[in-house]
C-alpha cells in the first residue's frame, strides 16, 4: 500500500498547520501511523491521494449515514449553489429543516441551527443558565460535547486519546462551575444532586455515550436522570450530535422513551456539511434573542448549501425500511467481529446500538464507564486498526470511538470487513 503522497502531504501539513490536521483527532497520534490524505469518495468508499481505496466506517465522525456523494444530497447542494451561497438573510430551507426537526425529534418544539456541534452545546448550556438563573453544569466522565471551555473536563474523543487532562487555556473559574462524574452511576448523580442542586442549571449527557467509545446505559439510567432533574428544576440536556437520526429519526430520546428539556443535535442533520442545532421546550427556547436575553448568533448559521444537504438527508432517511437496513447490516457486522475474535481467542467486546459500534480490546465487557473504556489496552486497538487499515479498512483512528454503517455498505462490503478483520485479529495473536 503506497502512502508517499499523503507523506508528503502531511510534511507539508505540519509546516503551516498545527499537527498538519485541523482537528487532532485526524492525526492518527494514538495509533501510531500517519494519516492517509483523502482525495474523494463515494458511497461507502474513501480514496487517497496514492491510489488506495478503503472502506469507511468513520464516515466524516458520523454525518455520512447515507454515504459519500449520495445523489440525492448532490442534486439539492448543486440546485442551492446555483442559488448563492450565503445571504445573512432568512430562507425558506431554513424553515423546512427546523420544521423536520420538531416533527421528528420529540423534544424539540422550537430550535435554533448553528455551524457545529460545539457551538450547539455551548449555546444550550448558556440557554440553561439563562433559563434558570443558575452556573453550575453536569457532565459525566469521558462525554465529549465539543471543545467550549465547559466541557474541557474528563471529556472524552480526543482529550481522552491523547490523554490531555484538561486543557491549558481554561481559566479555573470556568472549569469550576463543571462538575464531572461517572455515566451510569445513580449514586454518583444522588450525591452531587443532594449537596448542590440549587447551583445546578444543567445536566449535559450523551445519552448512549459514544466518544469513549460506545457506551450504552443501564436500564433505568436515563428514566432516572429525567425524573430527578425534573424533580429539582435542572435543565436536562440530550447532546444528541451523534446519535441523533442515527438511532432513528426521533434519536436516543425517542429509542429509549426518555424527553429531554434540550437537545443538541450536529452532524447528520447537515448530511457532510457544516451545521449544528440545539432545540427543545417552547418555554426554554423564546429566552433566546431577539424573542428574548440569552444571546446567540451566526453570520453562516443556517446556510443556504448545508441546510440543503440537511434536508436531502433527513428526506433519505425517512423512507421506508431505512434504520432497519442499518440495523441488519450493523448487527451482522457486530456478529462477525465477535465470531472472529472468539475463533481467534482474542479478548475483546463489541458494543453496538443501531448503526454504531465500537470493539474494546483487553477486555470482555461490558464496558460501562470511563474508567472501564480507559482500561482497554489501547495499544492493540491501534494495532487493529494498522492491520486493518492495510487491509483497506477504514477505522476510527482510536479506541475511543464509533464505527459508523452506513445506507451505503452493501452487504459484500460487510462480509469483506468481516474477512478483513479475521486477518487483522490474526496478526494480533
Ligand atoms: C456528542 C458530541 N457532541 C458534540 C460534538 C462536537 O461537534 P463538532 O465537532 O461538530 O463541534 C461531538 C463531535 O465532535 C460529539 O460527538
Ligand atoms: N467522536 C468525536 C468526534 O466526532 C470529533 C471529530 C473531531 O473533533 O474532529
Amino acid at each position: 500500500m503506497g502512502q508517499n503522497i499523503s507523506k508528503i502531504y502531511f510534511e507539508k501539513a505540519k509546516e503551516v498547520i498545527p499537527g498538519g490536521v485541523n482537528s487532532p483527532v485526524r492525526a492518527c497520534k494514538s495509533v501510531g501511523c500517519d494519516p492517509p490524505f483523502v482525495k474523494e469518495a463515494q458511497g461507502c468508499y474513501i480514496y487517497d491521494e496514492d491510489g488506495n481505496f478503503y472502506i469507511d466506517y468513520v464516515c466524516s465522525w458520523g454525518p455520512m449515514i447515507l454515504g459519500h456523494l449520495h445523489p440525492h444530497v448532490v442534486s439539492a447542494v448543486e440546485e442551492a449553489l446555483r442559488q448563492g451561497t450565503s445571504f445573512g438573510a432568512p430562507t425558506w430551507r431554513e424553515v423546512e429543516l427546523a420544521e423536520r426537526i420538531t416533527q421528528l425529534v420529540p423534544s424539540i418544539e422550537k430550535v435554533r441551527l448553528v455551524n457545529s456541534g460545539t457551538e450547539a452545546t455551548m449555546s444550550a448550556i448558556r440557554l440553561a443558565r439563562g433559563f434558570t438563573g443558575r452556573k453550575k453544569i453536569v457532565k459525566f466522565d469521558g462525554c465529549y460535547h465539543g471543545h467550549a471551555d465547559s466541557f474541557l473536563v474528563k471529556a472524552g474523543s480526543g482529550v481522552a486519546t491523547l490523554g490531555i487532562p484538561g486543557s491549558p487555556g481554561v481559566p479555573e473559574e470556568i472549569v469550576a462551575n463543571t462538575i464531572a462524574i461517572p455515566f451510569n452511576d445513580l449514586d454518583a448523580l444522588k450525591a452531587v444532586f443532594d449537596k448542590e442542586a440549587k447551583e445546578i442549571a444543567a445536566v449535559i449527557v450523551e445519552p448512549v455515550p459514544a466518544n469513549m467509545g460506545v457506551i450504552l446505559p443501564k436500564e433505568g439510567y436515563l428514566e432516572t436522570l429525567r425524573k430527578w432533574t425534573k424533580e429539582l428544576d435542572i435543565v436536562l440536556i440530550f447532546d444528541e450530535v451523534i446519535t441523533g437520526f442515527r438511532l432513528g429519526l426521533g434519536g436516543a430520546q425517542e429509542y429509549f422513551g426518555v424527553i429531554p428539556d434540550l437537545t443538541c443535535l450536529g452532524k447528520i442533520i447537515g448530511g457532510g456539511l457544516p451545521v449544528g442545532a440545539y432545540g427543545g421546550r417552547r418555554d426554554i427556547m423564546d429566552m433566546i434573542a431577539p424573542e428574548g436575553p440569552v444571546y446567540q448568533a451566526g453570520t453562516l448559521s443556517g446556510n443556504p448549501l448545508a441546510t440543503a444537504a440537511g434536508i436531502a438527508t433527513l428526506d433519505v432517511l425517512m423512507r421506508p425500511g431505512t434504520y432497519e437496513a442499518l440495523e441488519e447490516k450493523a448487527q451482522r457486522l457486530e456478529e462477525g467481529l465477535c465470531s472472529v475474535a472468539a475463533d481467534l481467542g482474542i479478548t475483546c467486546a463489541t458494543q453496538r446500538i443501531g448503526s454504531m459500534m465500537t470493539t474494546f480490546f483487553g477486555t470482555s465487557g461490558p464496558v460501562t464507564n470511563f474508567d472501564d473504556a480507559l482500561s482497554s489496552n489501547t495499544e492493540m486497538y491501534g494495532a487493529f486498526f494498522r492491520e486493518m487499515l492495510e487491509q483497506n479498512i477504514w477505522l476510527a483512528p482510536s479506541q475511543f470511538e464509533a464505527a459508523f454503517v452506513s445506507l451505503a455498505h452493501d452487504w459484500e462490503d460487510i462480509e469483506n470487513t468481516i474477512a478483513s478483520a479475521y486477518e487483522a485479529m490474526r496478526e494480533l495473536v
